[in-house]
């Protein structure tokens, strides 16, 4: 068996995203990814998938040219590659990502979310090459399928008018009517259980209403509310007053790790976050203030799976709860996702996705829920399949875009319905 990396392919795509709202305003119809395949010397391929925006391909290509001649089992080599590669240091500013909610951007953390996608790759190729699947690699699964939860968002119907896109199915959910019928398709369609919803855009009387109604509506289900870090501590702790008996948990009321402690300190409301613990040096901070009692991880800024059972073993080291955050991915990653996520003990929580609002994929098949979980694939390797065709058709959006969609800009789609939309300023309330 020869592992020797002879090839590495790097695909930027766009791919079709519904109208989403969030604190900083709304989802492009199209939104970049990078899909990246490594070819071994037998002809295997390992694929994997990470932002696609300008900073992470920068990043991508140079890193891909240091892959060749080296096995795709030297795991440990791609941080050692990672390091090697420069940061332009304009793109790293400290603070909040920018249309990413994914706390602060630095050197390391746009490193961590390329080495991610090769990780993911890698394992890939590794588990085909060796007849084996990712969790195996990874140390064996503890469970035979992952639970997933509801990711409910306010949306429009349709993007802005005149703005090319793809019409999706879904409906508004501007009020807690909409949000209550866009759970119950949820959960007709994909049978979730548990709903998160997604805040920060409406004043918080307006979501707390939302929050009430879907609890009516669905009793006994765990239900978030995660506004990004747009409400003051007051504002915080007033939320947690009123509807903290009926939420699992809040997800970052209010940014950075000192605004979480003061909240965490004044409620019993469990606090999860995947904006103020993001990277391996902000934990001590944040658990020695006993900020958060749930840190969800994402393997594409963490560094990929291994890191992310890294963290995991973290958490269960200090007692603190561990669950999965999403941005707009595709099926490679849901399939490393619930690789993972199949092999972590400590999991106590439904993870976060937003595959059911893709509409568009790169895999011969789509992965499916089935009573919100998706079921651990025992296939060698993630146990999925690159349609060609599709990551063609995708590409080629990519290359015939004039650049205004190749990077993700929350702020520039708002604009284009409220030309003076401005990111609010933290916190909004
Ligand atoms: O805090 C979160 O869960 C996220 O940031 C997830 C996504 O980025 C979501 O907010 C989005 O894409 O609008
Ligand atoms: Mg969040």
């Amino acid at each position: 068996m020869n592992l020797t990396i002879t090839d590495v392919r790097l695909t930027p795509i766009l791919v079709a995203d519904p109208p989403l709202l969030n604190t900083q305003g709304v989802h492009q119809p199209y939104t970049p990814r990078l899909i990246v395949e490594v070819e071994t010397a037998d002809g295997v391929t390992g694929v994997g998938e990470t932002y696609g925006d300008t900073k992470y391909l920068e990043l991508a290509r140079p890193f891909a040219e240091k892959l060749h001649g080296r096995p795709v089992s030297d795991l440990n080599g791609l941080f050692t590659i990672a390091d090697e590669v420069a940061v332009d240091s304009s793109r790293v500013s400290g603070q909040v990502d920018v249309g990413g909610l994914r706390g602060v951007q630095t050197a390391d953390k746009l490193r961590l979310s390329v080495v991610s996608a090769f990780e993911v790759a890698c394992l890939d190729a590794l588990g085909k090459a060796l007849g084996l699947p990712v969790h195996t690699l990874l140390g064996g699964k503890v469970r035979d399928a992952v639970e997933y939860s509801a990711y409910l968002f306010y949306k429009w119907a349709d993007h802005p008018e005149g703005v090319p896109a793809e019409k999706d199915d879904w409906g508004a959910a501007v009020d807690p009517a909409g949000v209550v019928e866009q759970a119950r398709r949820f959960k007709e369609r994909y049978g979730f259980t548990s709903f998160k919803l997604k805040g920060g855009v409406f004043p918080p009387d307006e979501e707390i209403a939302a929050v009430r109604a879907l609890a009516e509506a669905f009793p006994g289900h765990p239900l978030r509310l995660d506004p990004n870090g747009a409400w003051s501590v007051a504002t915080s702790l007033k939320v947690a007053d009123e509807i903290g008996g009926i939420l699992e948990y809040l997800e970052d009321p209010a940014l950075g790790t000192p605004a979480m402690a003061e909240v965490a300190a004044k409620t019993d409301v469990p606090l999860a976050t995947n904006m103020c613990v993001t990277t391996f040096a902000e934990i001590k901070e944040a658990f020695i203030r006993d900020a958060v009692q749930v840190v969800l991880s994402d393997h594409h800024y963490w560094g990929g799976l291994r890191n992310t059972r890294q963290l995991a073993e973290i958490c269960r080291t200090f007692g603190v709860g561990i669950s999965m955050h999403s941005n707009t991915h595709l099926g490679i990653s849901l399939a490393a996702m619930t690789h993972v996520a199949s092999t972590v003990p400590n999991l106590h929580h439904a993870c976060d996705s937003h595959y059911p609002w893709q509409s568009e994929d790169v895999l011969t098949e789509r992965l499916t829920f089935d009573d919100g979980k998706v079921t651990v694939s025992d296939a060698p390797g993630l146990g999925v399949e690159l349609d060609r065709d599709k990551l063609r058709f995708l590409h080629r959006r990519w290359l015939d875009d004039d650049g205004a969609l190749r990077e993700r800009d929350d702020a520039a789609a708002m604009r284009l319905a409220d030309p003076d939309w401005v990111t609010p300023t933290v916190p909004r309330w």
